[in-house]
C-alpha cells in the first residue's frame, strides 16, 4: 500500500488517504487544517535533525504554539575526548560540516520567519533557563537512543522540572500552570518508525535478513511531514548568538579546508546541499567502488546530521520509480537504509554492550593495544597501499567508502589484532557521517563481537585489491608515489614503498580463477603471489 499525506492548501485526496493511514496500527496521522491552534511559546531543541523540510519536531512545535524558539546548543562534551582512548570526540572536518549545517539551517529558518538561537553550553543548563525566560510550555526534540544522548535527555527533563519548582511564579503563570515546561521527544531518525515495527526492540531479530524481510512485509513507511512555508513569528530575542568558526572550538581550520579534493567528494553541510544528488539509476552496479563522487549516494553525512531524512529519500525513490523506472539500484538504496535502521534499533536492544570490548555477545579476546601499530594504521602508513589509501582518504576528506571501511576494519582487527574500539573511536573522531549506532554496530560486526555469530568478516587485502581496484587507480590517487609504478605493482610495490608493519593472514586468499577474471585482476593476482613469496622470505 503506497501512502501519501499532503499538507497545505488544496490537500489533494487527503480524506481518502487519511482513511488508509488511520487503519495502520500505532500510527497517528498528523493533523493540519491550515490554521495554527496552539498557544504560548514552544522551543525546538535541534540535535541531529538539522533540517526544515520534513522536520516533525519543528512542525509539532509550530502547531502547538503562537511562537517557536529554535535553539542549537554547542555542547562542550561534543568537543571533549572519546571514552576509552582519548581521541578528539569531533574532528575538524565534521565540526566544519556541522557549522555549515547550522549556517544553512539559520538561513532557511529566517526565510520562514524564524531564526536560530546559538548557545554555547550544555542543553540541560541552557534549555531550562530559556524555557523560564520565554515562558515556554514545551521543549520539542528528536529522540536519540545511545546512552550519552539519552542521558542528556534525562538531565534536560529533570532540570526543566527543577527550575519550575524553584520559581513557581515563572513559567507557570504564563502558559502551563499545572505542569511547567515539559520535554517532548519525537521519533524521527529512521525510515521505519519504531512504533510500526512488527516486534519490540528488545526482541529484534539477531540476523539482518530476518529483520529486513519482516519489516518489508509487515510495516509501512510513514509519509513525510510537510512543514508550512511560514513559521513565524519568532519570539523577541535580543541576541541570537553567532555560529562559531571551528577554531574557537579548539579545532584547526586549515584541516577542515583541505577536504575539497578533486576525485573525492566535496561535502558541504546543510539541507540545501543534501538535496542535489540523483544517482539512483546505476547505484547497485557502482556501490562497491572506492574512487570518485558517484559510486554511491554519499547521503550518509547528511543523514547523520539530520540534514536529510530517510523517509524523504524513500519518497524520492518512489517518485523516481514512478516517473522514470524501478530497478535494482532504486531498491538497493532502500536496502541500505534498512541496514541503517537495523543498527539504530539494535542500539536500543544492545544498550551499552555495543561499546564494550566483548560487544553484544561478550566475546573474550586478548586484543592488542600496540600504539605503534595503531598509529601506522590511522596515519595510513601500514605498508599496504589499499589500507593506507583508505586511511589517507579518511584523514583528508572525513569520508571512506563502505568497502574501504570493511577492509581497514578487518585489517586492524584481524591482521593487526588491535582492540576494535581503538578503530571505532578513531572513526568517531574522523567521520563526517559518524553516528554511534552505525559506527559501533558495524565495528562490532567487523570485529566478530556483534550480534550475528554467523558472520565471518575477514577481508583479504590481495583479494579485495583484485576485485575492487585491479588497476591500482584508487591507491595511486591517494598515494601519488605509486603512480610511477606499473599498474600491476601498485598494490604490492615491494621495497619501493613502506615496509609492511605486520604480515597478512593469508588464510582466506585464493588467487581468482583466471577464466573468470579480467586481465587486470589476473595481473594483480600474479603480482601478489610474487610479493607474497618475496615478503615471506624477507620476514622470516
Ligand atoms: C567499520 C564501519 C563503520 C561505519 N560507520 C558508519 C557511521 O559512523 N555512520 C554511517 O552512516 N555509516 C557507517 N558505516 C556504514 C557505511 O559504510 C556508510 O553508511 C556508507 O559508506 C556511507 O556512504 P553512502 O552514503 O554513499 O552509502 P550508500 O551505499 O549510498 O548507502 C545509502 C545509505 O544507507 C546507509 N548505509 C549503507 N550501508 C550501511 C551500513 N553498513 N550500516 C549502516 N548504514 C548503512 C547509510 O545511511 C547510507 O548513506 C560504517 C561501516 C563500517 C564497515
Amino acid at each position: 500500500m503506497w501512502r501519501t499525506f499532503y499538507f497545505g492548501p488544496g490537500r489533494p485526496k487527503e480524506k481518502h488517504i487519511t482513511a488508509l493511514l488511520i487503519n495502520l496500527p500505532g500510527y497517528q496521522a498528523p493533523t493540519f487544517d491550515g490554521q495554527r491552534k496552539g498557544k504560548g511559546v514552544s522551543i525546538v531543541w535541534f540535535r541531529n535533525d538539522l533540517r526544515i523540510l520534513d522536520n516533525e519536531v519543528l512542525f509539532k512545535a509550530w502547531a502547538s504554539s503562537e511562537a517557536v524558539l529554535p535553539v542549537y546548543c554547542l555542547d562542550p562534551r561534543l568537543f571533549a575526548t572519546t571514552h576509552y582512548f582519548g581521541f578528539p570526540k569531533t574532528g575538524a572536518l565534521r565540526a566544519q560540516f556541522v557549522v555549515e549545517c547550522l549556517i544553512d539551517l539559520k538561513r532557511s529558518l529566517m526565510k520562514r520567519g524564524l531564526n536560530l538561537l546559538i548557545q554555547q553550553g550544555k542543553p540541560e543548563q541552557i534549555l531550562p533557563i530559556l524555557a523560564k525566560t520565554y515562558g515556554a510550555h514545551t521543549v520539542y526534540a528528536q529522540k536519540e537512543t545511545c546512552s550519552e544522548e539519552v542521558n542528556v535527555e534525562r538531565l534536560v527533563s529533570k532540570n526543566l522540572k527543577k527550575i519550575m519548582e524553584q520559581s513557581p511564579e515563572g513559567i507557570s503563570n504564563k502558559c502551563n500552570p499545572t505542569n511547567g515546561t515539559k520535554l517532548e521527544l519525537t521519533w524521527g531518525c529512521s525510515m521505519y518508525h519504531i512504533d510500526d515495527l512488527p516486534f519490540s526492540c528488545t526482541s529484534l531479530p539477531d540476523v539482518y535478513t530476518q529483520f529486513r524481510k519482516s519489516v518489508e512485509s509487515k510495516s509501512v513507511i510513514r509519509s513525510c511531514i510537510k512543514v508550512p512555508a511560514s513559521l513565524g513569528p519568532a519570539p523577541s530575542v535580543e541576541d541570537w548568538g553567532c555560529i562559531p568558526e571551528i577554531s574557537s572550538l579548539g579545532l584547526q581550520m586549515e584541516k577542515a579546508r583541505c577536504r575539497f579534493v578533486s576525485k573525492g567528494m566535496a561535502f558541504a553541510g546543510g539541507e540545501s546541499a543534501a538535496l542535489s544528488r540523483d544517482l539512483l539509476r546505476t547505484y547497485k552496479v557502482t556501490r562497491n567502488g572506492m574512487l570518485g563522487p558517484d559510486y554511491s549516494t554519499k547521503f550518509s553525512p547528511w543523514l547523520a546530521s539530520g540534514s536529510l531524512s530517510p523517509r524523504f529519500i524513500y519518497e524520492e525513490v518512489k517518485r523516481y520509480e514512478k516517473q522514470r523506472e524501478s530497478n535494482d539500484s532504486t531498491y538497493w538504496v532502500l536496502f541500505e537504509l534498512i541496514w541503517r535502521d537495523y543498527f539504530r534499533f539494535l542500539s536500543i536492544k544492545q544498550e551499552n554492550s555495543l561499546f564494550h570490548a566483548g560487544g553484544p555477545r561478550n566475546v573474550q579476546t586478548n586484543w592488542s593495544l600496540d600504539q605503534g601499530l595503531f598509529d601506522a594504521w590511522r596515519n595510513g602508513r601500514t605498508g599496504y597501499p589499499l589500507v593506507d589509501a583508505n586511511m589517507r582518504e579518511l584523514l583528508t576528506t572525513g569520508f571512506m567508502s563502505n568497502r574501504g571501511r570493511q577492509i581497514v576494519c578487518s585489517f586492524l582487527v584481524r591482521d593487526m589484532g588491535i582492540d576494535w574500539r581503538m578503530g571505532a573511536e578513531w572513526f568517531e573522531t574522523c567521520l563526517l557521517d559518524y553516528d554511534p549506532c552505525s559506527n559501533y554496530g558495524n565495528w562490532t560486526y567487523g570485529a566478530g563481537v556483534g550480534n550475528d555469530p554467523r558472520e565471518d568478516r575477514y577481508f583479504s587485502i590481495p583479494k579485495q585489491a583484485q576485485n575492487y581496484d585491479p588497476d591500482g587507480e584508487f591507491v595511486s590517487y591517494w598515494l601519488p608515489q605509486l603512480r610511477a609504478l606499473p599498474k600491476e605493482k601498485r598494490h604490492f610495490p615491494g621495497m619501493s614503498y613502506i615496509k609492511p608493519v605486520v604480515p597478512l593472514k593469508f588464510g582466506n586468499t585464493k588467487p581468482t580463477n583466471s577464466r573468470t577474471t579480467t586481465s587486470g585482476t589476473r595481473r594483480v593476482a600474479i603480482e601478489e603471489n610474487k610479493w607474497r613469496n618475496h615478503k615471506g622470505n624477507r620476514m622470516q
